[in-house]
C-alpha cells in the first residue's frame, strides 16, 4: 500500500520510528504500521479507505467501540466550556465519587494522566507509607514506562527484547524484585527471607501484558496473605483490568482486596487518563495532607471526566460484563474450533473482554515461559492473514484483544470466516 508507506515515512522524519508508543510500529509481526482516520463502533477506516474490524479498541479504553454517541456527546458539551481550569471541578468528584462506589476497596482517589503516572504514583506512595524500598513485580507484567518498573517487563518492552531498559539506574533496578506471575510458592518463599523490606507487590491481576494470562487459583490471594504477614501494600494494576473485566475489576471478579488500586484507559472514556487509590490511611500519606508529594497540571481535567462518567454510567448497565465476556468466548470457541479443524494446535484464554490467542500445543496458559515459548511465527502470520481480510488484531504476539459492546453478530461471523481462511493457509 504505496499510501500508508508514504505516510509513514513522513511521519518517520521527525517521531522517532514514526510512532508515538514502540507496540504501534509492527515491529512485533513486521511490516508497517497502519494509518488510521475514522472509527465507529466495533470497526476502524484508514486513510486509504478501508474498513477494519478492531480488536485493539486504543490499547483497552473503547469497551464501547469507536465513537459512542454518549461520550462524544459529553466531550464536546463539556470542552465547549473550556479545556482546563487548574481548579478542583464538579467532575473531579462526581468521578471520584463513582469510582469509589464501583471500587469500594478505593476509599480515596487521585486523578492523573496516564497508567504510568497512576503505577509510579502508588509505588511511591507504598515506599512513602512503609519506610522501605524494595518492590516486587512479576516477569512479563507491564505497569507502563516507570523507572523502578521497566525491569523483565511485558509488552513493547518485551516485543522489542528489552525488557529492562537501559537508561535505568542500576541503583533504582536493584530495588525491583521480579517473580513469575503465578508462583506462590516464589512469593512465600522471597517475602520469608526479605519481607521486612518490601514496601509493596504490584501485580497486573489478570496479566494482559504478556498476551492474556489469568491468575491461577490461590495466586492474588497468597499475593494478599503475604502482604499482611509482612507489613507490606498491595497494589493491583487495575489499569487494564480495571472495569473491564467487571464492572468493580479483577478485585471484585477474583474476590482479592488489594490496599491501592491503579485505574487507566476505560476510567477515561478514550481520553488520556489514569488514576490511583484505597486505603485511606495510605491515601492520606499524599500531599497536601501528608509528606508523599504528587501533582499533575493537567489531572482530573474537566473533558476526560466527562468521557470517563459518560462511559461508567453505560457499561453500569446490568449484564453488561456477562455480554461482554459471551461475545469474546463465542469468538474464543470459534476460532479454536476452525484451528482444529485446519490441524493447528491453538489455545485461548478468556477474561471479560480481554482474549489471548497462543499458538502453541499446551491446552492451558498460565505461565510466561508458555508465552514466549509458543509459536510467534504462526502468531505473525496468522495476524497478516487477518489484516489483510480486514480484521485488525493486536501487532503483537503478546498483546491481548479487546472486545467492545460494539462487537455484534455480524463483526464475529465475518471475524471467523476471516480465520476460517488464514488457519487454512497455514495448515
Ligand atoms: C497494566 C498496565 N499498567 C500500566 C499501563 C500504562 O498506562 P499508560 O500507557 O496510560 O501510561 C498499561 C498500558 O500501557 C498497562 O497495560
Ligand atoms: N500493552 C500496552 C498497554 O496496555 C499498550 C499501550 C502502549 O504501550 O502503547
Amino acid at each position: 500500500m504505496p499510501h500508508t508507506h508514504e505516510l509513514f515515512e513522513a511521519a518517520s522524519r521527525h517521531i522517532p520510528g514514526g510512532v508515538n508508543s514502540p507496540v504501534r510500529a509492527f515491529k512485533g509481526v513486521g511490516g508497517e504500521p497502519m494509518f488510521f482516520k475514522r472509527g465507529e463502533g466495533a470497526r476502524m477506516i484508514s486513510e486509504s479507505d478501508r474498513s477494519y474490524i478492531d480488536y485493539v479498541g486504543s490499547w483497552g479504553p473503547l469497551i464501547l467501540g469507536h465513537a459512542n454517541p454518549k461520550v462524544v456527546r459529553a466531550v464536546q458539551e463539556t470542552a465547549a466550556q473550556g479545556l482546563s481550569f487548574g481548579t478542583p471541578t464538579v467532575l473531579e468528584t462526581r468521578m471520584a465519587d463513582k469510582v469509589c462506589d464501583l471500587v469500594p476497596s478505593m476509599e480515596m482517589i487521585r486523578m492523573v494522566n496516564s497508567g504510568t503516572e497512576a503505577t509510579m504514583s502508588a509505588i511511591r506512595l507504598a515506599r512513602g507509607y512503609t519506610g522501605r524500598d524494595k518492590i516486587v513485580k512479576f516477569e512479563g507484567n507491564f505497569h507502563g514506562h516507570v523507572d523502578s518498573l521497566l525491569v523483565k517487563a511485558g509488552s513493547g518492552a518485551l516485543t522489542f527484547g528489552s525488557p529492562s531498559s537501559p537508561g535505568v539506574p542500576a541503583s533504582l533496578a536493584e530495588h525491583t524484585l521480579t517473580l513469575t506471575y503465578n508462583d506462590a510458592d516464589g512469593v512465600r518463599e522471597l517475602f520469608e527471607h526479605m519481607g521486612g523490606q518490601i514496601a509493596g507487590i504490584i501485580v497486573e491481576p489478570v496479566a494482559g501484558n504478556m498476551n492474556c494470562v489469568p491468575p491461577e487459583p490461590g495466586f492474588l490471594e497468597t499475593l494478599r496473605e503475604v502482604c499482611d504477614a509482612h507489613g507490606s501494600v498491595l497494589i493491583f494494576d487495575e489499569v487494564m483490568t480495571g472495569f473491564r473485566v467487571a464492572l468493580g475489576g479483577a478485585q471484585q471478579r477474583y474476590g482479592t482486596t488489594p490496599d491501592l488500586t491503579c485505574l487507566g484507559k476505560v476510567v477515561g472514556g478514550g481520553m488520556p487518563v489514569g488514576a490511583f487509590g484505597g486505603r485511606r490511611a495510605i491515601m492520606e500519606q499524599l500531599s497536601p495532607l501528608g509528606p508523599v508529594y504528587q501533582a499533575g497540571t493537567l489531572a482530573g481535567n474537566p473533558v476526560t471526566m466527562a468521557a470517563g462518567l459518560a462511559t461508567l454510567e453505560q457499561i453500569e448497565e446490568p449484564g453488561f460484563h456477562e455480554r461482554l465476556e459471551n461475545r469474546a468466548r463465542e469468538l474464543a470457541e470459534g476460532l479454536e474450533e476452525r484451528a482444529r479443524a485446519h490441524g493447528i494446535a491453538m489455545t485461548t484464554n478468556v477474561v471479560g473482554g480481554m482474549l489471548g490467542i497462543f499458538f502453541t500445543e499446551d491446552e492451558q496458559v498460565t505461565r510466561y515461559h508458555q508465552v514466549v515459548n509458543s509459536n510467534l511465527d504462526r502468531f505473525r502470520l496468522f495476524f497478516h492473514g487477518m489484516l489483510n481480510r480486514g480484521i485488525y488484531l493486536a501487532p503483537a504476539p503478546f498483546e491481548a484483544c479487546f472486545l467492545s459492546s460494539a462487537h455484534g453478530d455480524a463483526e464475529i461471523r465475518e471475524t471467523l470466516e476471516a480465520a476460517d481462511a488464514t488457519l487454512a493457509e497455514l495448515g
